[in-house]
């Protein structure tokens, strides 16, 4: 292969050249972190624009899907990830999905929580609320399933570690509660689901001969573990990953996806 694309590193080009001839084929991506780069405010952060052309791209193509996996409430990702409705959704870690991309029968699969569980996410609000006060510059963000403390605007960043830590032990004492640390962010879930199940339903529903997943974060290590020999797993950014390959950044991540447009459109042309 030459062409604007031809810089992937060697292991990720054969299995990106190995997904570009699949039957059928699911791009699964996180968001955060992976798609779209981060920023301060989680209500302003988008795709990066090649990320968003490559995507595009893709979901012209025929037997591929395109889904996004993420810990988001998916009130977010219909309304700023996917307003067009035409990519499969899983949003709060798994909790929440949206097939709809793949015809009306499919539909949602509507959350709904018990009174144990609703109770639950007001004692961990609560919880969010108290170390935001005794943290200046930290956030809460109330999701369907969970409350999650944001480290990355806290006035004094030598102490967002400490902050954090605590956040994840207070979280600890409340049963029931599942704790997930993250990328400045200790998040909670009164909901059991990951990113494992999330996947998974995606890929029996489309029937993927090969998915292609990628993220960057812990919760994405659960997807990450779902895949098959013949899948390609490509984690984002450092850390501990099973993926089988790797890239440095949201932008690296968007050339891939970019080069695989395009041999896949070359290969179904
Ligand atoms: O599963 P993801 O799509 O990676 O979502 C994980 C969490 O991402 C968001 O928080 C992260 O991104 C923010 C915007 O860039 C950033 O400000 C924050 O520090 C990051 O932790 C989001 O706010 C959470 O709801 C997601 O669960």
């Amino acid at each position: 292969m030459t062409g604007a694309h031809d810089d992937a590193r060697p292991g990720l080009a054969d299995a990106l050249d190995r997904a570009a001839r699949a039957g059928t084929l699911l791009v699964a991506l996180d968001f955060d972190g992976t798609l779209a780069p981060f920023t301060d405010d989680p209500a302003d952060s988008r795709a990066t624009e090649q990320a968003q052309a490559a995507l595009e791209a893709l979901l012209r193509l025929p037997r591929t899907f395109v889904a996004v996996i993420s810990g988001r409430p998916m009130a977010f990702l219909r309304s700023v990830v996917d307003p067009a409705g035409r990519m499969l959704l899983s949003g709060s870690h798994g909790a929440e999905m949206h097939l709809d991309a793949l015809g009306s029968a499919a539909g949602d699969m509507e959350l709904r929580l018990s009174p144990a569980q609703q109770e639950l996410l007001e004692r961990a609000t609560a919880l969010v609320e108290e170390q935001v006060a005794r943290y200046p510059g930290s956030r809460l963000e109330l999701k369907p399933t969970g409350a999650a403390f944001h480290t990355r605007t806290m006035a004094d960043q030598s102490l967002c570690d400490q902050a954090e830590r605590e956040m994840a032990e207070t979280f600890g004492r409340l049963e029931g509660l599942k704790v997930t640390p993250g990328q400045h962010v200790v998040e909670s879930s009164v909901h059991s689901a990951t990113k494992g199940e999330g996947i998974t339903a995606f890929m029996q529903a489309t029937g993927a001969d090969v998915t292609l997943f990628a993220g960057d974060d812990v919760t994405d290590e659960n997807a990450m573990r779902e895949l098959g020999p013949g899948d390609v797993g490509i984690k984002v950014g450092a850390g501990e990953s099973v993926a089988g390959h790797r890239v440095g950044s949201p932008d690296e991540l968007a050339g891939a996806l970019a080069r695989l447009a395009e041999q896949r459109r070359a290969a179904s042309g």
